[in-house]
């Protein structure tokens, strides 16, 4: 399978297929001139594949030189992105070389932002070996290191040259993270409502993910490049796809790490669809639906992070906010999101649910 992402500025394809990375190296030629190839990993999925892929690639005429980062998202800061630098530069990686990111979300977002920023930008491809990568994070160019405790808040927008998805990839994913990249193929299927939305009605059992998993990643994908490819810098259309993120980055990061991604994406979208239904300004079935759908999925629906103080300080600084306003992502029906917008100085009175909010 092979979904083209058709920018205004840049087309790359996006491979889906079983055993792709066997080949790799035949693929790569068809992409890539001869060159070297900075092959970035980490520590967990480097001893899964990369003998694997080094071998294919050097065989393609490439030269690869390996690297490795501890694996888990407090690599995604400045002074690993820095060490990488450096790594290139000692590798005398220029302009006309590679980077291939090999890995989940984090390497995604790392490897991206240091290629986008390595001598103003050397060319990228992704390899997501995690669920969450595959149906999100490698997909539309955002790339991102965090800043003490701001998660994403240093990234560039950069587009790779392919995307790689293999989904045998999945088989060595403990099953607690095929749930949390399935969050956000069900915030997806949410979003684009239709045939989508009634697949993942379909999935009962956290194992039926990985039976189904090739249809999910493509309708999931298919669904982002079309978003991605009407409004790639996030000016307006693309802030659909932070639905669940306002309350889910600030109780990813108050957990510090009890949470995956998906799993508090998971709870912010139960509770914003939910805090809509209060006002009236969402149909009421909409919270069963998605509920049933996480739930199946085994995904966690609420958590004691939300209303705490430092809950409050994290919404306040939300990335999609502007101009002293809140902006958030609801569902007026399955496939029709919304934004709602507050003043951000009544966003704790909107939280709790009060009904005077409006007429206050
Ligand atoms: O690609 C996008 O655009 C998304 O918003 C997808 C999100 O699921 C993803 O978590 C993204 O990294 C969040 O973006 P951020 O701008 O809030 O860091
Ligand atoms: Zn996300």
């Amino acid at each position: 399978m092979k979904i083209s992402v058709a920018l205004p500025h840049k087309k790359y394809p996006i491979f889906i297929e079983r055993g792709i990375l066997d080949q790799l190296g035949l693929l790569l030629t068809g992409i890539w001139s001869p060159r070297k190839i900075a092959l970035i990993s980490d520590t967990h999925v480097a001893p899964l594949y990369q003998e694997r892929i080094i071998r294919q690639l050097q065989t393609a005429g490439f030269r690869v030189v390996a690297f490795q980062v501890p694996a888990g998202e407090s690599s995604k800061n400045w002074e690993i992105a820095v060490r990488l630098y450096r790594s290139l530069a000692n590798n005398q990686f220029t302009r006309s070389d590679g980077v291939l990111a090999l890995g989940g979300g984090v390497i995604g977002d790392l490897a991206g932002f240091v290629a986008s920023t390595y001598m103003r930008g050397i060319a990228f491809i992704q390899i997501p070996t995690s669920l969450l990568a595959q149906v999100d994070s490698s997909v539309g160019g955002k790339t991102a290191i965090n800043l003490d405790t701001a998660k994403n808040i240093i990234g560039t927008f950069y587009q790779p040259d392919a995307v790689f998805i293999d989904p045998d990839t999945l088989k060595s994913l403990p099953q607690r993270f095929i749930c949390e990249g399935y969050a956000e193929i069900i915030k997806m299927s949410a979003l684009e409502g239709g045939t989508f939305w009634q697949m993942t009605g379909e999935i009962h059992h956290p194992d039926e993910i990985i039976t189904h998993v090739e249809p999910l990643i493509h309708q999931s994908i298919s669904y982002k490049a079309k978003v991605v490819c009407r409004d790639e810098k996030e000016a307006g259309l693309r802030q659909i796809l932070n639905f669940g993120h306002t309350i889910g980055h600030a109780i990813e990061l108050l957990s510090n790490g009890a949470l995956a991604h998906g799993e508090a994406i998971s709870i912010g979208m139960v509770q914003i669809v939910q805090l809509f239904e209060a006002y009236d300004l969402t149909k009421d079935s909409i919270s069963d639906g998605l509920m049933q759908r996480l739930n199946q999925a085994e995904l966690p629906l609420n958590s004691p992070l939300i209303g705490t103080a430092d809950f409050y300080r994290q919404i306040i600084n939300d990335k999609k906010n502007h101009g002293g306003m809140l902006n958030l992502i609801y569902l007026k029906a399955p496939g029709r999101p919304a934004m709602h917008s507050i003043p951000i100085d009544r966003a704790k009175l909107f939280f709790t649910g009060k009904k005077s909010f409006e007429t206050e």
